[in-house]
């Protein structure tokens, strides 16, 4: 028996073949049979629809992408198995670096199922145009050449080909990051759209965009037994019996809307001023357009709080979640379980403690963050807070400001930072710009707290002592700041037993989140004068409440109190750093491209970095 075959090779572009090549390794291919007995009409079907998706022309390469698709018919009497079309793994590479490769697998399933649905050769089942009848009437068994294909791909392979549109769908919308081949439907699906929004321009696949968008779930037909039934019950995509269905359809549909839900702090009209301001509701990170233009609907809110908030509206089917630390959405184990789309956080900033990290790793949730994107900010914002302490800079303003003029009243309690010992619990990004940007200022003694030792070379260049115990650490300080992210291992970590152990009079900094400083024993230490400043821009919640002790807390006499809204990493400076990385996480995430690594906070089920506690 004669069979025409379709064959979906993975062709690589130049740089992936040259590669191959001077590996020695081959792609693997799939081949798809249409039985020789198949009407001219279900290959024409096959080839029509791989030519008007892929726009490949039978017995034609491309390697302008990853994926070409060659047709031609085979002479060969069957079975001609079905070659792996992957080999097992799901991954590639591609330009060297680890990729989904999944999507080859996904297309074969399409035009494998192109052909199954259109029909039994021995049923006569219809062409195209002729076949909507047989499509929708009359109930149908699985066709044989689906039986086939399972048998020969079980010989290839010993288990049966996913015929499971929904499982395979749903795997693609994660696989279509990173893999080159993915941009391609990407690019497809967006010509589709812009055709269908500029009617009349050149001969397009309008129509088949605009039925399937209008496809009411009414007309998609009841399962058909022997058939898998997610593939059919998934509301996303057209029943393959539909008159509507095609594989381009289908492919439009892989790169289908997302929801992407920003949470940002309102701007008000500042942010209508300043267009700078982009982390704002108003100014929305300066990405919709980039965001619409791919197709993805993007939805902006301030509205944080309570079971009726927006962000808890729209995080039942979000897929990306951008917050921001200056106005976290708390993304609680509750709400991600509910989040049944959410495949990616994205920290417009630095620190994502507002999200529950745990829960994300056991969901599979990836968290990045931008990092490094506001670390001079905030270091310098820490260095300014220490001189505003040391110097009893507030009071003294304050007293210029009521007009008043008492020298002494404000010199008893300044004093000089040159000479004075500093410490910083953490040295990470941050904690060890601190000590950079402090080592001018000819301080006793520099000295750190992290279960992370410097490099010896990094704690020689700003000569910083490391102190393994926390408490004899706090004890030597005449400065603390703290610089670590919030996690079990800091929550209340400055507490009232650990503020026994400071030096009487010290002063302490905190610019890494309110929660890592016990609000009340912070607050009873400032006025009993165990401490004799604390100045921060975190607090353990945000906005701060009016009433919160520490926006009035005073030492005893009168000063003390360096506490700003949460701004040091917020810079016009830094919103444009963060806002620009947000954007490349989401690229990356769209195109499938790996994320750099330094941003990755939570992977595909693991944390990725040692920063928020020791494991
Ligand atoms: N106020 C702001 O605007 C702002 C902006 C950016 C970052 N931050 C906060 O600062 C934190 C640090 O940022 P970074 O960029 O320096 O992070 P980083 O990951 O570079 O450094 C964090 C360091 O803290 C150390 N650490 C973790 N747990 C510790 C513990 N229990 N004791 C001692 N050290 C510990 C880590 O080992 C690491 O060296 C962020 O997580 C965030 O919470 C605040």
């Amino acid at each position: 028996m004669q069979s025409a075959s379709v064959r979906l090779e993975s062709e690589g572009c130049g740089v992936c073949r040259r590669r191959e090549a001077s590996e020695g390794h081959t792609r693997n291919r799939g081949d798809v049979l249409v039985p020789d007995e198949a009407p001219d009409s279900v290959l024409h079907r096959v080839v029509e629809s791989c030519t008007s998706s892929f726009r490949f022309q039978p017995s034609s390469s491309s390697t302008g992408c990853c994926i070409s698709v060659h047709f031609y018919k085979a002479v060969a009497a069957p079975p001609v198995p079905l070659q792996p079309l992957y080999d097992g793994s799901p991954r590639c590479h591609v330009h060297g670096r680890d990729v989904p490769y999944k999507l080859t697998k996904t297309i074969t399933s399409y035009v494998s199922r192109e052909l199954s649905f259109l029909g039994s050769p021995r049923s006569g089942t219809a062409s195209r145009h002729s076949g909507s009848a047989d499509r929708h009437g009359g109930e149908r068994q699985q066709a044989p050449n689906v039986k086939a294909l399972v048998a020969s791909w079980r010989l290839c392979h010993g288990a049966p080909p996913s015929f499971d549109g929904y499982h395979t769908i749903q795997q693609s919308m994660q696989w279509r990051q990173g893999c080159r081949a993915a941009n391609f439907l990407e690019h497809v699906a967006r010509r589709a759209r812009e055709r269908h929004v500029r009617p009349g321009a050149r001969r397009c696949r309008k129509r088949e965009w605009a039925l399937s968008e209008r496809l009411p779930p009414s007309t998609r037909p009841e399962p058909v037994s022997g058939l898998p039934q997610p593939f059919y019950k998934s509301s996303r995509f057209p029943s393959p019996l539909s008159p509507h269905f095609s594989l381009s359809n289908q492919l439009i549909s892989l790169s289908a809307t997302m929801k992407v839900l920003a949470i940002l702090y309102d701007g008000g009209k500042a942010a209508e001023e300043e267009p700078r301001l982009l982390g704002t509701v108003e100014n929305e990170l300066g990405i919709r357009e980039f965001v619409e233009s791919h197709g993805h609907e993007y939805i902006v809110t301030s509205d944080k709080e309570g079971p009726d908030s927006a962000f808890h509206k729209h995080i039942v089917d979000a897929e990306v979640l951008i917050t921001t630390p200056f106005h976290p959405g708390y993304l609680t184990a509750d709400l991600i379980k509910q989040a049944k789309n959410l495949k990616i956080c994205i920290t417009a900033g630095v620190g994502s403690d507002h999200v529950d990290l745990d829960t994300a790793v056991t969901h599979k949730i990836q968290v990045l963050e931008v990092s490094g994107s506001n670390v001079v900010s905030v270091a310098e914002h820490v260095v300014m807070s220490i001189l505003l302490l040391v110097r009893n800079f507030v009071p003294a303003h304050e007293m210029i400001e009521r007009g008043d003029w008492q020298v002494s009243q404000v010199a008893r309690a300044a004093f000089d930072l040159e000479g004075k010992v500093v410490g910083t619990i953490g040295a990470g990004r941050i904690g060890y710009r601190v000590l950079q940007r402090l080592l001018p200022f000819d301080c006793k003694e520099l000295l750190y707290y992290d279960y992370a030792a410097l490099p010896a070379e990094a704690s020689k260049a700003v000569r910083a002592r490391r102190v393994e115990d926390l408490k004899e650490f706090v004890s030597q300080c005449d400065v603390v700041t703290v610089n670590c992210p919030l996690h079990d291992g800091t929550r209340g970590l400055v507490n009232t037993e650990l503020l026994k152990h400071f030096k009487k009079g010290a002063w302490l900094v905190n610019t890494a989140r309110g929660a890592i400083c016990d609000k009340d024993a912070v607050a009873a230490a400032v006025s009993s004068g165990q401490l004799a400043g604390y100045a921060g821009d975190v607090w353990n919640v945000q906005p701060a409440p009016r009433d919160h002790v520490w926006r009035t807390m005073k030492n005893p006499l009168g000063g003390g109190n360096g506490m700003v809204p949460h701004y040091s990493g917020t810079t016009l400076d830094a919103q444009a750093r963060y806002a620009n990385g947000v954007k490349s996480i989401l690229e990356n995430y769209l195109k499938a491209h790996p994320q750099e690594p330094q941003n990755v906070i939570v992977g595909h089920g693991g944390y990725a970095t040692k920063a928020y506690g020791q494991r």
